[in-house]
């Protein structure tokens, strides 16, 4: 569950103060998947960033699953980062790394002596058997964000929040992708929050939520 209540932020830009969210408030409810759509600018990114806990808010309450994340110094925020699931568009991938060892990264270092429960499963699911010793840029772009998603899946996390997944895919990709993402996290009772700009991509989700002026037009 996400309950955000009177959040203020603002990007300093130059001389100029940019306001981006003055009181905004919203709920998210357990397990809920929510499409978040806006024009550009609108300040998707960095409404994930605050709720990811890479950006401190200048004012409000953002709780995390009972988590207060906005009153949370460095330590605890590096702390709660490890248990949220982050899938970028661009998919961030370490190219000097294999596949296998990208997913199990972050794992490692959360949980040194664990093996990763779910990783014969989740390869078998998003077809990447065969791919596993391969570097990234050995793989299509639709490959490389199904290891996005493994990464971000294999932490066994509550919240997974996605921004712009599918923005390097061509349509029939970004359905896939979009169409996996939503029922794994389904089947896992995890919390999406998914900023796309497809209208379109949006028929996978329970929600849809729109920004503008620093609030949801539903
Ligand atoms: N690092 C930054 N420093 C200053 N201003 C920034 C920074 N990042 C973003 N902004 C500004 O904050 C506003 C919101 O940006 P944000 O990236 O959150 O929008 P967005 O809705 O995700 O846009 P898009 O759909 O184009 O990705 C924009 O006006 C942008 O120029």
């Amino acid at each position: 569950m996400i309950s955000v209540t009177d959040l203020c932020f603002s990007r300093a830009d130059g001389d100029q103060v940019q306001t981006l969210f003055d009181d905004f408030s919203f709920e998210v409810s357990t397990k809920e998947q929510v499409a978040l759509l806006g024009d550009s600018g609108s300040g998707k990114t960095t409404l994930l960033h605050l709720l990811a806990g890479l950006l401190t808010p200048d004012g409000g309450q953002i709780i995390i699953n009972g988590e207060v994340i906005s009153a949370y110094n460095d330590k605890q925020l590096a702390h709660y980062r490890r248990k949220i699931g982050l899938i970028f568009q661009h998919y961030q991938l370490l190219d000097c790394l294999t596949v296998k060892q990208n997913i199990l990264f972050q794992h490692q270092l959360n949980y040194p002596n664990q093996t990763a429960k779910e990783f014969d499963l989740l390869i078998e699911q998003l077809g990447l058997n065969g791919k596993l010793n391969k570097l990234p840029h050995q793989l299509s772009g639709g490959e490389q964000q199904r290891v996005g998603i493994v990464r971000a899946l294999i932490n066994q996390p509550k919240l997974i929040l996605a921004d712009e997944p599918t923005g390097n895919l061509d349509q029939a990709r970004s359905h896939q992708v979009v169409e996996m993402l939503t029922s794994l996290c389904k089947e896992r009772q995890i919390n999406l929050i998914m900023v796309t700009h497809s209208q379109q991509l949006t028929q996978y989700f329970d929600t849809v939520k729109v920004l503008a002026n620093g609030q949801f037009n539903e």
